[in-house]
């Protein structure tokens, strides 16, 4: 399986590709390159060998060489093919670094984003959420995945966002992170448009634990910290508590310093889950985005957990197919055809009722 390194604070790590490959532009060719070049170059020497022995012996035994003059011409005819093998060599060199070269490329010379620094310069708004007449779609000419899309989420509010697979939910999460822009509409913050607050200013608020998110070769505690140089211990252990992780953490031999990398593959899709779910709650954001991001815990924990980040007070927005998480929210929003509908609130319980449940899923 292929890595590649990512650079972080000015370091270079690891990324350990645990749901997908993630094999760099150009490494197929590379290797198929140099292969049919070594397999050819071989080729070539060795039957240029026998020839020239052949061509000497030819010569020698018709009397023309004499046995000085075929020792001669071997050493000469060797030396002559190790320079026009380093030759081939170089030519392949300079066919290579052009591959290289692209590569750098795309490290060195990624597309800018738009709009990651705003016009706004007030105080950070609070965080509650509104979605006005957005539209989105992947390419000129596709379906509008979501379409003339309104809906409003209030500050320290959780939702859960429900509907059938594929029809857009991971999308609307997507430009909710400010991953994807909206072609039609806006999308605000406490009123702020993302565009105008800027994007980087926007994630300062902002968590997230998505379907595709990935851990990094590092230690549990680097991969919790995001490798933020200034973590300090007590913020780790207290994200890790918050996900319900730090027990299985302090059970294993090393344990905040154990290795991501060498057990990656070892830690269980619930441990994996709730990983990303501390790294998430580290920053402590005032806004969570929660992709099916708590699908492989079993329901106490994952109860547990709710209770926790519930008493954190920040805006939640849950995209979920399983019913108890979907019961937990305050409020069921449910996706068609691009466009999202209230069911009803949670009752004084703070339970979603039955009814608007089974609407929901
Ligand atoms: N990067 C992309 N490029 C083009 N189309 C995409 C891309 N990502 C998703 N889609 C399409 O957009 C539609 C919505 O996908 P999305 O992942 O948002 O659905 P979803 O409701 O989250 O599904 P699920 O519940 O299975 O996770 C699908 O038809 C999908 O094929």
């Amino acid at each position: 399986m292929g890595t590649s390194s990512w650079n972080l604070l000015g370091k270079d790590y690891e990324k350990i590709p645990l749901s997908a490959s993630a094999n760099l532009r150009g490494d197929y060719p590379v290797q198929r390159l140099s292969l049919g070049f070594s397999t050819v170059q071989g080729l070539v020497s060795g039957s240029q060998r026998i020839g020239v022995l052949w061509l000497g012996a030819w010569l020698a035994l018709k009397g023309q060489f004499s046995a000085g003059m075929l020792m001669a011409f071997t050493a000469y005819a060797d030396q002559f093919s190790s320079r026009a093998s380093n030759l081939v060599d170089y030519a392949i060199e300079i066919r290579l670094l052009r591959i290289q070269g692209d590569r750098l490329a795309d490290i060195v010379l990624p597309p800018t984003e738009a709009f990651a620094e705003g016009s706004y310069v007030g105080p950070m708004p609070e965080p509650s959420i509104r979605f006005e007449k957005v539209s989105f779609r992947y390419a000129k000419g596709e379906a509008w995945i979501l379409k003339d899309c309104t809906f409003e989420v209030a500050a320290g509010e959780s939702v859960a966002i429900v509907g059938p697979s594929g029809c857009g939910k991971s999308t609307l999460a997507r430009l909710l992170l400010g991953l994807l822009d909206p072609q039609e509409g806006k999308i605000t913050i406490g009123g702020i448009d993302i565009k105008h607050l800027g994007k980087n200013r926007y994630r300062t608020m902002i968590g997230s634990v998505m379907q595709d998110d990935q851990l990094f070769a590092g230690s549990i505690a680097d991969n919790i910290a995001f490798f933020d140089e200034s973590a300090t211990q007590e913020a780790i252990e207290n994200a890790a508590r918050q996900a319900e992780l730090h027990e299985d953490i302090v059970a294993m031999p090393m344990g905040y310093h154990s290795l991501v990398g060498d057990m990656g593959s070892s830690l269980s899709g619930g441990q994996q889950q709730r990983l990303s779910l501390a790294r998430a709650l580290y920053c402590k954001p005032q806004i969570l985005v929660l992709d099916e991001a708590t699908s492989h815990l079993d329901i106490a924990r994952e109860r547990q957990i709710t209770e926790t980040v519930r008493q954190l007070h920040v805006t939640r927005v849950v995209i979920a197919h399983r019913p108890e998480t979907i019961a937990s929210a305050e409020r069921v929003l449910t996706m068609h055809k691009g466009k999202v509908r209230a069911s009803k609130s949670a009752d004084s319980s703070g339970e979603t009722p039955p009814q608007a449940l089974a609407e929901a899923i």
